[in-house]
């Protein structure tokens, strides 16, 4: 295409994809930026792709031409799967307006009844503590107690209730859940988007379908019952509130119905959970292996709290460098690596390329997070790239794994809130350490929609006097 992103040679059928680690794309993103500049292109089958790195020009896309780049593919496996209702995959445009709007205002508390996000975030810190307790002075996978955890915290918001650790439909719940992130990432999800002949047969990819409208009907059970129990007046959760929506926009024009309802519910579950439980397994694992950065974590934690019974949110503004701790956690982490997808809503102009209607756009965040010009130690684990030189916490630009612009991700507050909640918490409580069944720690993530670290051993015990 005449004045589109350079980038390499284009083959028939399969066009770049055999040229790229489908495991891992993002070191192979990383060698074609560095050959073609911080705007190139490539292809998925026959399908145009332009990926975006870098600060200065991922700000220019999301921040300058937002309207031009908040579209969302219409034709992906994903969006099959959820028919773009809810938010997420919904295409920009008055449905998903609409639908962010109301899940920005309900989880800010507008609406949500006596229970405060926060009390419920606290609630489920608390189950936490009190599993860890059991096993205190062993070590095991926190993979399955976050995972549950944070699950239990968009139920809490969601549903109005938790699941109790080990009730058997909240298991089969996540590890359909589990599965289908990683069955949405693996080569049949390629092969379903560069093949669309191949959509009808029967191929690993129709499990995807199979769990998700299990978890669907599941969910749709709870949003029967709910009409049932529902007491006039009262906001016990966000399907009250939807309802209340429903009822108040009438007949109108209105793009709330039972079905975007479900996708919206659908959407919550899903985006809430992997992204805020892997955040925390990351954390966890640079705190045990960088003791110095956990002991000053514990000593600012100890003088704020004092006598407290519980950490506030509030607190994180008198605690510098935990909140510098958990942003470096973040950086490190780099959950959402190449955001999720967007769209060109229009023909438009990106640092002096065209790029046509409908072009498949990836924003590589993962580019930015570890961006040498951007970072005082890119490379390394180190809360010193949030503090400056009077130790006060500060955000620079580059700090984006929640992405920029319209689309930007809606649970942003939600996750920030949780992640000091439960960081605060637990450190206040354990200490952790590396134990000694656990091998070499190795860092190396593994790629996903959501990008998880490779499972390890969590050593932890009681610290004693200072833990509540
Ligand atoms: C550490 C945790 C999290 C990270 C790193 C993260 C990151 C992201 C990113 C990178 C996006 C894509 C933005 C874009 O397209 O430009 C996104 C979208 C989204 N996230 Fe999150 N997220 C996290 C937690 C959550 C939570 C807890 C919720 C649930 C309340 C949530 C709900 C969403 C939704 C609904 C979208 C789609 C927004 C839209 O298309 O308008 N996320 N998130």
């Amino acid at each position: 295409k005449k004045n589109f992103p350079p980038g390499p040679y284009v083959f028939p059928i399969f066009g770049n994809l055999l040229q790229l680690n489908l495991t891992n794309p993002v070191p192979d993103l990383q060698k074609l930026s560095g050959q073609y500049g911080k705007i190139f292109s490539f292809y998925i089958g026959s399908r145009p792709v332009v990926v975006l790195n870098g600060v200065q020009v991922i700000k220019e896309a999301l921040l300058k031409k937002s309207v031009e780049f908040a579209g969302r593919p219409q034709d992906l496996l994903v969006s099959h799967l959820t028919e773009n209702k809810g938010v997420i995959l919904a295409d920009y445009g008055p449905s998903w307006r609409e639908h962010r709007r109301f899940s920005l205002m309900t989880l800010r508390n507008f609406g949500l009844g006596k229970q405060s996000m926060e009390e419920r975030i606290l609630g489920e810190t608390q189950h936490i503590s009190a599993y860890l307790d059991r096993s205190a002075g062993k070590s095991m996978d926190p993979q399955h107690l976050f995972h549950k955890a944070t699950s239990n915290i968009i139920c809490a918001i969601i549903f109005g209730s938790r699941y109790e650790y080990e009730n058997e439909f909240f298991l089969a719940m996540i590890n359909k859940m589990q599965e289908n992130a990683k069955l949405t990432n693996g080569p049949w999800a390629m092969l379903y988007d560069s093949l669309p002949v191949l959509r009808y047969l029967p191929l690993p990819f129709q499990r995807i379908f199979q769990n998700y409208h299990s978890v669907v009907e599941h969910v749709s059970g709870i949003v029967t019952q709910h009409n049932v129990t529902q007491v006039a007046g009262e906001m016990r959760d966000l399907i009250d509130c939807y309802q209340k929506e429903m009822e108040k926009q009438g007949d109108s024009n209105s793009s709330f119905d039972k079905s975007q309802m479900i996708g919206l519910l659908m959407d919550l579950l899903f985006a809430g959970t992997d992204t805020t439980s892997n955040t925390l397994r990351f954390a966890f694992l640079y705190l045990m292996t960088h003791p110095h950065v956990q002991e000053r974590c514990q000593k600012e934690i100890d003088q704020v709290l004092g006598e407290k019974p519980q950490a506030s949110f509030e607190d994180r503004h008198r605690m510098p460098y935990t909140q510098a701790m958990i942003h470096e956690a973040q950086r490190v982490a780099n959950t959402v690596p190449l955001s999720v997808f967007h769209t060109t809503t229009k023909d438009t102009q990106l640092m002096g390329y065209d790029i046509p209607k409908g072009t498949l756009i990836i924003p590589n965040l993962s580019s930015v997070l570890n961006e040498e010009s951007q970072w005082k130690f890119p490379h390394d684990f180190n809360p010193s790239n949030f503090l400056n030189d009077e130790g006060e916490f500060v955000k620079p630009e580059a700090f984006m794994p929640f992405s920029l612009g319209p689309r930007m991700c809606l649970g942003e507050g939600l996750a920030r809130m949780e992640l000091f909640l439960i960081l605060v918490t637990l450190l206040r409580r354990f200490h952790f350490f590396w134990p000694e069944d656990g091998g070499v720690p190795d860092y190396t993530p593994v790629f996903g929609v959501t990008q998880a670290p490779k499972p390890y051993r969590l050593g932890f015990r009681l610290r004693g006097r200072q833990g509540v």
